[in-house]
């Protein structure tokens, strides 16, 4: 599904170049759930924006579906963000304007799809994630843990073929991070690939993979427990 070769990328000022991704190779397949963990600096939020195609590599390569990233005009580039991904964020990221409704909407609006469609889609949303009695709710009206199950909503309601989140459990408290971790559990057995990029080490258990950061470089790898595959 998702492969880096030898991706390097350095943050530059006038003054300094910061090294965040040096030579990191990693490989993740099809309908897999994969926690990217690593201290903080470590260079989770270089590698979530590269692989979620908002930003770009200074050399090496990503490959989606065997398709090289580098490759891709700018308008493909935006199709497979629209179509191919859904994303997570810490700060939920939800528009404050639209209800919960709309916000799940709001992904089905860049897809070619009719009315209709959009209406079942987010009927099933809003019945998988238990969220049809705030349907009409807006963002400020709703708990962390509900907003963040929102956007989880939001990212997996048009059926991409990977979610990739970001710190998703950084503003919540460790109960409700570990029933987030459980839908993304959820979410990968609809086979979803999902990939989270954490600090947390109670997180990372929930995959069933670890991929360890260390100042840009993957230091370990190693799989989970067997019961904490999905089945
Ligand atoms: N815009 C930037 N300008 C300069 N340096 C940056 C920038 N963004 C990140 N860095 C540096 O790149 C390295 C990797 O940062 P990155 O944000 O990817 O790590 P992280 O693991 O996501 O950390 P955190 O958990 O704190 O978000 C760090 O040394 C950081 O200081």
């Amino acid at each position: 599904m998702i492969h880096t070769r030898n991706l390097v990328k350095s943050y530059r000022n006038k003054l300094v170049e910061t090294p965040a991704l040096i030579n990191v190779n990693i490989d993740i397949g099809d309908g897999e759930f994969v926690a990217i963990a690593g201290p903080s600096g470590s260079g989770k939020s270089a590698l979530f924006n590269i692989m979620g195609l908002m930003d770009r590599p200074d050399s090496g390569e990503v490959y989606f579906n065997d398709i090289e990233l580098g490759s891709l005009s700018e308008k493909d580039r935006l199709n497979l963000r629209r179509g191919k991904i859904g994303y997570v964020f810490r700060e939920f990221n939800l528009i404050d304007e639209m209800t919960v409704r709309e916000n799940i909407e709001l992904p089905l609006l860049y897809l070619n799809l009719s009315r209709k469609q959009r209406s079942l889609m987010v009927e099933e949303a809003l019945l998988q994630f238990k969220l049809g009695h705030i349907r009409n709710y807006y963002p400020q009206q709703l708990t962390g843990l509900e907003q963040q199950t929102t956007s989880l909503a939001r990212a997996s309601v048009f059926k991409p073929l990977l979610v990739l989140a970001d710190e998703p459990t950084g503003d919540l408290n460790s109960t409700d991070g570990s029933v987030i971790m459980d839908l993304f559990s959820e979410i990968c057995e609809r086979g979803i690939t999902v990939v989270i990029f954490t600090n947390s080490v109670q997180d990372a258990q929930k995959a069933q993979r670890i991929i360890q950061l260390h100042d840009g470089h993957v230091v370990t790898e190693s799989a989970q427990m067997i019961s904490n595959r999905p089945v």
